[in-house]
């Protein structure tokens, strides 16, 4: 499958800050992306490059096939975001703020406002007043705002932001199935890392401006490492087997709980039977996106 966002060897600098370094990478049509990365790592700026409101200083963006420098009109058209909180009329309804917004693009039939709001599930509540919205469907009134003109690519910064669970859940359910019905690619940032594995198809992680990783959620919870924990007497001959064969053992009450890939596990087991451990029960959890995103940037101390 083609592309339909590219970054290419972006770098930007601020004052003396070599903020974003060599940046590239693709994102594709009908996919939820997670662009990761600890406070201060240039997500923002990376956003910010996306949609047009900072230059960079070397390299390029090309979106739906236009390059950011040389067709920054065509490219602007293409992209749909909410970076800063979404600007919405309080006094007037829904409805009439996308009506609003529908007049400054181009190409907005009454019918395609229809769809948004469908699209975003707000057909019940789209006469009220957007005083009268909860904090959630502010935000979806804002993804419906930024979906208007058909863009290949919505751009999310920190969309779940101050919601509460049930509002996350549900910005979470309309933004993986909008990806799906409109074939649009959507870039979500966030440092809620439990948010991401449950939303995302995809994640990048930035750290200190760098692409440090990119992967499938669901390759990254296959290779996932598994917590172990096995109830097992002697418990000190368990455990003398089990730092033979790993640093990260623990023990804790008649259990030694170990840190292993999935291959691991037989063997582990077929050893500790040999050694006359006698095995009553084990365990096994899988680490989460989170333990794997402090793998890759370390103690998440910015240089
Ligand atoms: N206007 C600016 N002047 C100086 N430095 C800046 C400016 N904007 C950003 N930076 C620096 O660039 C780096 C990246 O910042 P950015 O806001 O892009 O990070 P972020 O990943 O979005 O972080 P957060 O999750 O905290 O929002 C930081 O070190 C920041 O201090």
């Amino acid at each position: 499958m083609e592309s339909i966002m590219k970054l290419e060897k972006v770098n930007k600098t601020i004052g003396s800050h070599h903020v974003i370094k060599d940046l590239s990478f693709e994102i594709y049509p009908g996919e939820v992306f997670g662009f990761l990365g600890p406070n201060g790592a240039g997500k923002t700026t990376t956003i910010r490059m996306m949609v047009g409101l900072m230059s960079m200083n070397s390299g390029d963006i090309v979106i739906a096939g236009h390059s950011v420098h040389k067709q920054r009109n065509q490219a602007m058209k293409r992209i749909g975001a909410i970076v800063e909180n979404p600007e919405m009329y309080p006094f007037m309804s829904g409805w009439k703020n996308l009506v609003h917004f529908a007049r400054m693009g181009e190409d907005v039939s009454e019918e395609r406002i229809k769809e948004v709001v469908k699209l975003v599930g707000l057909e019940n509540r789209i006469n009220d007043k957007v005083h009268k919205y909860s904090l959630g469907m502010r935000q979806r009134l804002g993804i419906a705002q930024a979906l208007l003109h058909r863009p290949s690519v919505l751009i999310l910064d920190e969309p779940t932001n101050g919601l509460d669970p049930s509002g996350m859940k549900e910005i979470r359910a309309y933004i993986q199935r909008l990806a799906k019905v409109e074939n649009v690619a959507v870039i979500v940032s966030s440092h809620i890392l439990s948010e991401m594995e449950m939303m995302c198809d995809r994640f990048g992680v930035i750290h200190n401006g760098e692409l440090v990783d990119i992967q499938s959620v669901n390759d990254a919870i296959a290779d996932a490492d598994m917590e172990v924990t096995i109830e097992a007497t002697p418990l000190a001959v368990a455990e003398r087997i089990l730092k033979e064969e790993t640093d990260h053992v623990m023990t804790k009450n008649d259990c030694c709980q170990v840190v292993l890939e999935k291959e691991r596990i037989p063997e582990i087991t077929v050893r500790l039977v040999e050694n006359n451990v006698n095995i009553y029960s084990i365990y096994t959890q899988r680490k989460t996106l989170e333990d794997q995103f402090l793998k890759v940037i370390g103690d998440g101390v910015i240089e």
